[in-house]
């Protein structure tokens, strides 16, 4: 309840929207019971009118069904609206502050979870939290004013009726929607953990087809998302079943006390304490008054998907980042770098990949850091971008990485690594990712300092080829040169190169070290490498052990 809680503090910004919705759907509730209680008085009425019984002007209830049922309309129309409008704009609000909440966990925070179920969480479990206001808090709210109001109403007309339709209302509206929420708790969970493995599964699928096709096992991985889309349909299926039960229950209890009603009313009628035309209006009023609870048992049945979705979003946003930088800092002025009694481990009581580790890079020389697997090379990397909290210190140009804010940090650094994200956009917007107002001219003569220019030129579309989804319609080393053309647009006076030739034919290394003996000049840089070739680069070498 507590995530719930949470959310509902989300929604404060719109409490009167909410408010006013939930107005609408009493005035909606209120407006079809009433509509139907007067129908039925007015029949009767004029039945009894047709066999002489009463006097009746039946201008004014004529004009008060009219008069309901366009009231009716027009509220359900506005309800609609207002609480639609609501529940939009608290999703696309839950959208950006999730998403800023996902920012500074990466990438050490995030590496626990899976690509698949963070995309859930972002997508899915946002939507569903569409349940929360609409399905589930208006409901229950505008049932519990209306029920009210409909058993004031009938208390002052009969005391007797109104003991029925409390509990008829207590039976549709608490009992039968409690165990609803009782018997769909297990699948409603199942449901937003499965659709997060479903996604899982999805994007190991696609991502690594290629993969899964040499080792024959593309169809024991589409028997699994086939498994998994199964126990997903049959845990929704469960839901249904129970929320449909929870309706029929529910609509059933309002048949039983109107039928109650009827009973208790009809001596009264024969005895004549009652007029024929109150005792139909009485039994209809009864009848529609399950109307204000009808939307409980689908609502009870859809918390139990909305609470675990709401765990699973809070739990994530609650997480403390590796390392807190600060909003706003100075830029350092020159940028040499020094580790000073370094110790860094990945976890608490994790073995120390780096134990008091001492070096320094001065400003415009060129550092190689060389050592076997695992000695902590990508970690020294990692600790200069401000990824992870370490003991000791860690500068550029003086000043301790942890002080410098991340704006900052990603202006001063630039890395050119084996592994280059690009978008599955233009080069032209892959380029402008570190440079947004760079125009053609500038994003040319990086190309050309990145040993690219001649290649992009000779695509039909130039700097408007699109390079496919991970910039599959590139190849490795044009990938690898787009980073180094990204670096020089950076301008940034600190270069990290993480195995900046690993897996490059003898061409393209000579292409990329080209370039990067340009982009290296007067920066100061660390190169991480297994290979020979780039330790032309290198002014110096350290080795990790
Ligand atoms: N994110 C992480 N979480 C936990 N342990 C990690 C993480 N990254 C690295 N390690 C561990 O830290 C040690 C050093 O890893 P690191 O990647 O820095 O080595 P490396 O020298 O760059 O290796 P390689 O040359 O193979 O890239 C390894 O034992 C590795 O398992």
């Amino acid at each position: 309840m507590n995530d719930l809680r949470h959310l509902l503090k989300l929604a404060r910004p719109w409490r009167l929207r909410m408010a006013v919705g939930i107005a609408l759907s009493v005035v909606v509730i209120l407006s079809n019971v009433t509509l139907l209680s007067v129908s039925g008085w007015f029949i009767a009425s004029m039945a009894l009118a047709g066999v002489g019984k009463l006097t009746l002007e039946f201008f004014t209830p004529a004009a008060a069904i009219r008069g309901l049922a366009v009231l009716r309309t027009f509220a359900r129309y506005l309800e609609r609206l207002v609480t639609h409008d609501a529940t939009l704009r608290l999703l696309s609000v839950l959208r950006v502050w999730f998403y800023k909440h996902l920012e500074p966990l990466a990438p050490a925070r995030l590496q626990d979870f899976r690509d698949g179920d963070l995309l859930a969480r972002l997508r899915a479990d946002i939507d569903s939290l569409d349940n929360f206001y609409l399905r589930i808090l208006a409901p229950a709210i505008a049932g519990l004013i209306s029920s009210i109001a409909i058993l004031c109403v009938l208390f002052w007309f009969s005391p007797g009726v109104a003991g029925i339709d409390v509990v008829m209302l207590l039976l549709a509206g608490v009992v039968i929607p409690v165990a609803v929420a009782a018997g769909t708790k297990k699948s409603g969970n199942d449901v937003a953990g499965l659709r997060a493995s479903l996604q899982v599964a999805s994007t190991d699928l696609i991502r690594g087809l290629g993969e899964l096709q040499v080792a024959g096992a593309v169809r024991r991985q589409t028997r699994h998302l086939s498994d998994l889309s199964q126990q997903l349909i049959s845990a929704q299926r469960h839901q249904a079943w129970i929320s449909a039960l929870g309706s029929a229950l529910s609509a059933l209890a309002g048949q039983l006390g109107m039928f109650c009603t009827f009973l208790f009313l009809l001596s009264a009628v024969q005895a004549g304490k009652i007029a024929g035309n109150d005792f139909v209006m009485l039994v209809f009023a009864v009848l529609a008054s399950t109307e204000a609870v009808a939307a409980l048992p689908a609502a009870f049945a859809a918390l139990g998907v909305t609470r675990e979705a709401a765990r699973r979003i809070f739990s994530m946003a609650e997480l403390k980042p590796a390392i807190t930088l600060p909003e706003t800092s100075v830029t350092p002025e020159h940028f040499d770098l020094a580790f000073s009694g370094v110790t860094m481990r990945y976890g608490a009581g994790k073995p120390a990949v780096l134990d008091s580790l001492s070096f320094s890079v001065s400003e415009g020389h060129c550092l190689a850091l060389l050592g076997p697997s695992g000695a902590g090379k990508t970690t020294i990397l990692n600790l200069i971008q401000g990824f992870w909290e370490c003991e000791g210190s860690v500068t550029i140009g003086g000043h301790e990485v942890r002080t410098l804010s991340d704006e900052v940090l990603r202006q001063v650094i630039s890395v050119v690594g084996q592994k280059t994200y690009l978008f599955n956009a233009s080069i032209r917007d892959n380029l402008r990712l570190v440079a947004p107002d760079a125009d053609d001219d500038a994003l040319w003569q990086a190309l050309a300092k990145a040993s690219l220019e001649e290649e992009i030129r000779a695509f039909p579309h130039g700097l408007d080829t699109l390079v496919g989804e991970l910039g599959a319609r590139l190849s490795g080393g044009q990938a690898r040169r787009i980073a180094i053309a990204r670096a020089f647009l950076s301008q940034a006076p600190v270069i990290l190169l993480d195995e900046p030739t690993e897996g490059l034919d003898a061409t393209n290394t000579g292409l990329v070290l080209n370039s990067l003996k340009t982009l290296v000049k007067g920066k100061t840089t660390l190169l991480v490498t297994h290979q020979i070739q780039p330790l032309v680069l290198a002014d110096s070498r350290l080795i990790l052990e």
